[in-house]
C-alpha cells in the first residue's frame, strides 16, 4: 500500500517541477539519436494447440520487411565463416551481442548448409515463452508453417512433426528426450543457448550432450555437433570444460543501446521505476514502447495499478499496461507482442522471464530496477526461500539488451554504476541452490549416475544426498549408493511432473482416489488459480468463501477444478468467481495427458466420492516430507527454528499463509500437510491440508520411522 501512496504523490509531484528535478537527476546522459522506420505487417498461417492467440500475435512477430531487416544482422555477415566453423569443429563456444543473431539466425544457417544431414537441429532455450515465440518468428523467416520444418516442444504442448528440422525446446524438454536415448540419436546438432542462465535443466545438458558426443564416436554412429550460445557467459569455465573447444566472437549488435545509470542510489525502486515511466512517458513519442524489470506477480500488479492511477493525471499519449510474468496463463503472455492501438503506448511489467532470448518488437526503452526474485533452497530444513536480490551483471546486460533489437534503444538503470561494478558477474548456478531429486531421477532414468556426472559446478554432497534419500523413501530408487530404478520408478519418471507429484498418482489406485488426484495434481502443475486484484481484493476474497474446505487447500482447488469442469461457460464463470480461466483450462489440458499416461500404465480411474480423506491420505504418499505439527507452547519449544505457529519434520517453524483455508480454523488442526514452505518476508506454509497424524505410517512407513526417531 505504501508504494501506491507514494506513486501517487509522485504524480503530484510529475505536475510541479520538484519531480523532473527530483528524477531528471538520476540519469547520467550518453545519447545517440537514429532514424526509426515503421514497418507493415501481414499475417501468417499458424497451427498449433491453441490456433487462436497464436494468430493474434503473429503478425507482430512476422513483419512483412522481416527479410530486410535479417539481412542487416551481424551474424549474416560471416555466414561463411561460421559454416566452416562449424563443419570444423565438434563443438563450439559462439558468443555475440545481444539481438546479433544467434538465436534466430544460425540454426537457419545451419539447416540452409545442410549441415544437419539426415538429423535434425535442437535448440534449447530456459525459458517457454521464449521458445514458443522465436519458434514462430523463425519458421515466418523460413515462410513455413510452425510444426513442420520449424517447430517447437515445451511442457505439455509439441509442435513438431516428422519434417520438423529445426526444433526450438525448453532445456527441460530436451532433458526428457535424453531419457528415453541419450545419446540424442535424432539430432545431428544441440545448439544449447543462454548458457549463462545456468539453470540445472541446462547444466545437466551440458554433461548429457558431453557424453553423447563421445559416446557416439566409441559406437561409430553419427557424430553430434554442440555449440553452447550466450551473449555473457563465463568463457574460461565453459571453455574448460568442453575440453577447451574454440570460442567465436561475433561482433557488432543490430541497433545502439544507450545505457543511462542512476547517479544516486535508489532506496524505492518501484517508486523509482514509476517516476522514470512517467519522466520519459511525458516527452517519447507513442510508438517509443517501455519495458520495465520487476521481481514478481505482485509487484507487477502493485505498479499496473499505480500506472493506471497516475495516467489519468499525466501529460502524454495513451498507455496500455501489460504484464509478462511466469504464472500468467500462456496466451495473455503472448498479449505482450501485440501492438497497442495507434497513438498508445504499451508498457510492459515483467520479470526476469522477458530478460533473454525475446525480442518484444517496439520496445525502446528499458528500464531495469537492477533486482530478481530468487529462490534458494535450504537442505537441512527443505525450505525454499524467496527473496529479492540485486540481479548479476550478465542479468543487468541481458535487460539492456532486450531494447535496441528493432530499433536503437536506451536502457535506463536505477541504480549506479558503482552498484554495477560491485555485483557478482555471474548469477550463482541453479543447482547449488535448488532441489535435486527431479534431476537425479531424469539421470538416473538415463542410465547415468549422478555422483560421478561430469558437471561443471557440483552441487554438495549433502544436497545429493538428501535427494537420494527422498528418491529411496518414494520408492524410486533400490538404495542410495549405486541407484537403480525400481519398477515404481521407472513409472515415476513417465510423467513430466515433479516426482513427489507422480508417486500420488501411482499411489491413488490403492486409495481408489485416482480421479480426484489427476484432477488436483493437475491443478497444482499450473499456475496460480486464483485471480485477486488488488482493487477487487475483499469482492474477490469474498467470492473465494464458496470453494473453502474446512479440509484445507487441496480440497478447495479440487472444488474449484469440478465447479470449473461442469460450468457451461467457462469464461464466463471464472470472471463472475475471480479465477484465472487460462490456468484452469491449461490444468485440464494437464490432466488429459497425465489420465492418458496413466492409461498407458494400466491406473485404475476412480472415485472415492465424498470420502476425500483418502485423497487426503494419498497426497501423503508423495509429499510425506512435507508435514508439520502445531507447537506446543505460544512461543514453541524443542529445537524448532525460526518464528511460526507449525514446525516442519527438519524443524523449521513456519505460519500458514494468510490466503490459506485454514488460516482461521479454531482450533487449529494439530497436524497439516503442505505442499510448498516459502520464506518470503517470514516462512510460509502454502496450500496445506488438515491431516492425522497417524497417516503417515501408511504412506511412507520408511520415512515416518526416521522422522520419529529423530523428534
Ligand atoms: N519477434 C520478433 N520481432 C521482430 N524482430 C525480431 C523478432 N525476433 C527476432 N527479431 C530480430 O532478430 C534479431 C536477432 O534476434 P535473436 O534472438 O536471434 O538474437 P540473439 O543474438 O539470439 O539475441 P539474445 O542474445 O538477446 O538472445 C533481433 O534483434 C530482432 O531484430
Amino acid at each position: 500500500m505504501d508504494s501506491k501512496y507514494s506513486a501517487v504523490a509522485g504524480v503530484k509531484d510529475a505536475k510541479t517541477n520538484n519531480f523532473k528535478r527530483k528524477f531528471v537527476n538520476i540519469i547520467e546522459n550518453n545519447v545517440k539519436k537514429v532514424k526509426l522506420s515503421q514497418p507493415d505487417y501481414k499475417l501468417n498461417n499458424v497451427h498449433g494447440t491453441n490456433k487462436n492467440y497464436k494468430q493474434t500475435i503473429v503478425k507482430e512477430i512476422c513483419p512483412v520487411n522481416m527479410q530486410e531487416a535479417r539481412k542487416r544482422l551481424p551474424v549474416l555477415m560471416v555466414r561463411s565463416r561460421l559454416i566452416q566453423e562449424i563443419r570444423n569443429n565438434l563443438t563450439m563456444i559462439l558468443i555475440g551481442e545481444t539481438g546479433s543473431g544467434k538465436t534466430t539466425q544460425v540454426p537457419q544457417i545451419i539447416h540452409e548448409a545442410r549441415l544437419e544431414g539426415l538429423g535434425s537441429i535442437a535448440v534449447t532455450q530456459p525459458r517457454r515463452v521464449a521458445t514458443i515465440t522465436i519458434a514462430l518468428r523463425v519458421a515466418a523467416e523460413m515462410n513455413t508453417e510452425i510444426g513442420g520444418y520449424v517447430g517447437y516442444s515445451v511442457r505439455f504442448e509439441d509442435v513438431t512433426s516428422p519434417k520438423t528440422k529445426v526444433k526450438y525446446l525448453t532445456d527441460g524438454m530436451l532433458l526428457r528426450e535424453a531419457i528415453m536415448d541419450p545419446l540424442l540419436k535424432k539430432y545431428s546438432v544441440i545448439i544449447l543457448d543462454e548458457a549463462h542462465e545456468r539453470t540445472v535443466n541446462t547444466d545437466i545438458l551440458f554433461g548429457i550432450v558431453k557424453l553423447a558426443q563421445k559416446e557416439r564416436i566409441v559406437k561409430k554412429l553419427s557424430e553430434l555437433k554442440v555449440i553452447i550460445m550466450s551473449a555473457t557467459m563465463d568463457v574460461d569455465t565453459f571453455r574448460k570444460y568442453f575440453d577447451n573447444c574454440p570460442v567465436i566472437y561475433l561482433e557488432g549488435r543490430s541497433y545502439p543501446v544507450t545505457i543511462y545509470h542512476s547517479k544516486m542510489k535508489q532506496e524505492d525502486y518501484q517508486y523509482a521505476a514509476l517516476c522514470t515511466i512517467f519522466q520519459l512517458h511525458a516527452t517519447l513519442p507513442s510508438e517509443h514502447d517501455f519495458l520495465v524489470f520487476l521481481t514478481g506477480q505482485e509487484e507487477i500488479e502493485s505498479v499496473m495499478y499505480n500506472i493506471k492511477q497516475i495516467a489519468k493525471e499525466a501529460p502524454g499519449p495513451l498507455i496500455k499496461v501489460c504484464p509478462l510474468y511466469a504464472g500468467l496463463p500462456a496466451a495473455k503472455q503472448l498479449q505482450v507482442w501485440k501492438d497497442p492501438p495507434q497513438g498508445t503506448r504499451k508498457v510492459v511489467l515483467a520479470t526476469n522471464i522477458a530478460e533473454a532470448s525475446v525480442t518484444i518488437p517496439r520496445i525502446k526503452c528499458v528500464i531495469d530496477t537492477g533486482v530478481v526474485k530468487e529462490r534458494t533452497w535450504c537442505t537441512r530444513t527443505g525450505a525454499e526461500r524467496l527473496r529479492v536480490t540485486r540481479c548479476a551483471g550478465a542479468a543487468c546486460w541481458q535487460r539492456a539488451g532486450r531494447a535496441g533489437r528493432t530499433a536503437p534503444g536506451a536502457a535506463y538503470r536505477l541504480y549506479t554504476v558503482a552498484d554495477l561494478k560491485a555485483r557478482p558477474p555471474h548469477s550463482t548456478p541453479e543447482i547449488v541452490r535448488c532441489p535435486l531429486a527431479p534431476t537425479i531421477l531424469l539421470l538416473i532414468a538415463a542410465g547415468m549416475d549422478p555422483v560421478t556426472f561430469p558437471l561443471i559446478d557440483a552441487p554438495s554432497s549433502d544436497s545429493i544426498e538428501a535427494s537420494l534419500v527422498l528418491l529411496k523413501e518414494l520408492g524410486a530408487i533400490d538404495s542410495e549408493s549405486n541407484p537403480k530404478l525400481t519398477p515404481i520408478g521407472k513409472k515415476m519418471s513417465a510423467f513430466p511432473i515433479d516426482p513427489k507429484y507422480s508417486k500420488i498418482l501411482l499411489s491413488a489406485p490403492e486409495y481408489g482416489c485416482l480421479e480426484e488426484a489427476l484432477s488436483l495434481v493437475a491443478v497444482l502443475s499450473s499456475e496460480n488459480v486464483f485471480h485477486t486484484p488488488m482493487h477487487k481484493r475483499e469482492e474477490a476474497l469474498k467470492v473465494k468463501q464458496k470453494f473453502i474446505s474446512p479440509l484445507g487447500d487441496h480440497i478447495t482447488l479440487l472444488n474449484v477444478f469440478k465447479d470449473f469442469c461442469k460450468a457451461p461457460l467457462k469464461k464466463q464463470w471464472c470472471k463472475e468467481n475471480y479465477l484465472h480461466h487460462k490456468n484452469l483450462t491449461y490444468a485440464s489440458e494437464i490432466r488429459h495427458q497425465l489420465l492418458s499416461i496413466c492409461q498407458r500404465l494400466n491406473l485404475t480411474v476412480s472415485s472415492c466420492g465424498n470420502a476425500l480423506d483418502q485423497l487426503l491420505k494419498c497426497l501423503l504418499c508423495g509429499l510425506f516430507t512435507n508435514c508439520a505439527w502445531l507447537r506446543s507452547g505460544a512461543g514453541g519449544e524443542g529445537k524448532s527454528i525460526g518464528v511460526g505457529r507449525y514446525v516442519t519434520a527438519s524443524g523449521a517453524g513456519a505460519s500458514l499463509h494468510p490466503a490459506g483455508a485454514l488460516h482461521t480454523a479454531r482450533p487449529l488442526p494439530p497436524a497439516v500437510l503442505y505442499t510448498e514452505l516459502l520464506h518470503t518476508r517470514r516462512p510460509y506454509l502454502l496450500t496445506v491440508s488438515a491431516i492425522q497424524p497417524h497417516w503417515l505410517h501408511r504412506a511412507a512407513p520408511e520415512y515416518a520411522r526416521r522422522c520419529h526417531a529423530s523428534r
